[in-house]
């Protein structure tokens, strides 16, 4: 897949609650294939930009253009998002990746169950099958959910905060899944704030601040004087602004 091709593009685009925008004057693109981090202070935008790229969040303002069906997109929210209450065994979470492809009621046939179960163990949670979800620890509910992605078979990849609170072993092995994503040419953005982890396997990266401060090759991105200035325009940004209309330099 050519790198130039956009998987996603971003044309002045904001995205916001209400009239309140929370990310503005966002132009670009993200190139199919690409494996980009996406990181910036508390508050940034950072889980705004993925719900608007998700579709769940409509633009206030500009146009997000998807090279690719939104069943295309597979997404992972945050954890405090998913409500891990609900009756529902390790198995059948896993399946529902496999909805896109079978329907709500289309069933599973043998060659689907096959799947299920080589998901569960690429992320090692076979044996796991009917436990309900409600009783897996952190790191487990995530290497289900991580199965549940590679069910989905999706070409564009969306993570928000995929291994906060999770331990070291757990978030090796599903960053393995990512290299392995990126390796098959899917576009995986990951909303990350271990910039180590950024450095280490992330060669792309979009720091923002309610506004793209740097955006390209990660390590020309996260410079001490870039980080500075997201956290200062994070700390003097008004909450009450109305949408901005400046116009494109
Ligand atoms: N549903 C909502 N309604 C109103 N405002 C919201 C809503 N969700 C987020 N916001 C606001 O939008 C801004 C950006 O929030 P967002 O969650 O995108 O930031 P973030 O960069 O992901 O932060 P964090 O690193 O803390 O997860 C914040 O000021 C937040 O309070």
């Amino acid at each position: 897949m050519s790198a130039q091709t956009s998987a996603i593009r971003f044309d002045e685009v904001t995205l916001g609650y209400g009239r309140r925008p929370a990310v503005h004057h966002l132009d670009g693109t993200i190139p199919a294939g690409s494996l980009t981090a996406v990181v910036g202070p508390n508050g940034a935008g950072k889980s705004t930009l993925l719900k608007g790229i998700v579709g769940t969040l409509k633009p206030l303002e500009g146009h997000i253009g998807l090279n690719a069906p939104s069943s295309g997109i597979a997404y992972l929210p945050q954890a405090a998002e998913i409500d891990r209450s609900f009756p529902l065994s390790v198995y059948d979470l896993v399946a529902m990746g496999l909805w896109s492809r079978s329907g709500l009621f289309g069933g599973i046939a043998r060659r689907d169950r096959t799947r299920v179960d080589e998901a569960l163990s690429a992320v090692g949670l076979t044996g796991f099958e009917r436990r309900p979800i409600s009783t897996l620890s952190g790191g487990q509910m995530q290497r289900a959910l991580f199965a549940r992605l590679l069910l989905q078979d999706a070409p564009v990849i969306l993570l928000d905060e995929p291994f906060t609170a999770i331990d070291a072993k757990t978030t090796a092995d599903l960053l393995d899944l990512v290299r392995r994503w990126h390796d098959e040419s899917r576009t995986v953005v990951a909303v990350l704030h271990d910039l180590d982890m950024v450095k280490r396997v992330f060669p792309h990266t979009l720091l923002i601040a309610r506004e793209p401060v740097a955006w390209g090759r990660t390590p020309e991105v996260l410079s001490p004087e870039n980080l500075l200035k997201a956290r200062r325009m994070v700390e003097a940004h008004d909450p009450h602004a109305d949408v901005c209309h400046r116009s494109v330099a």
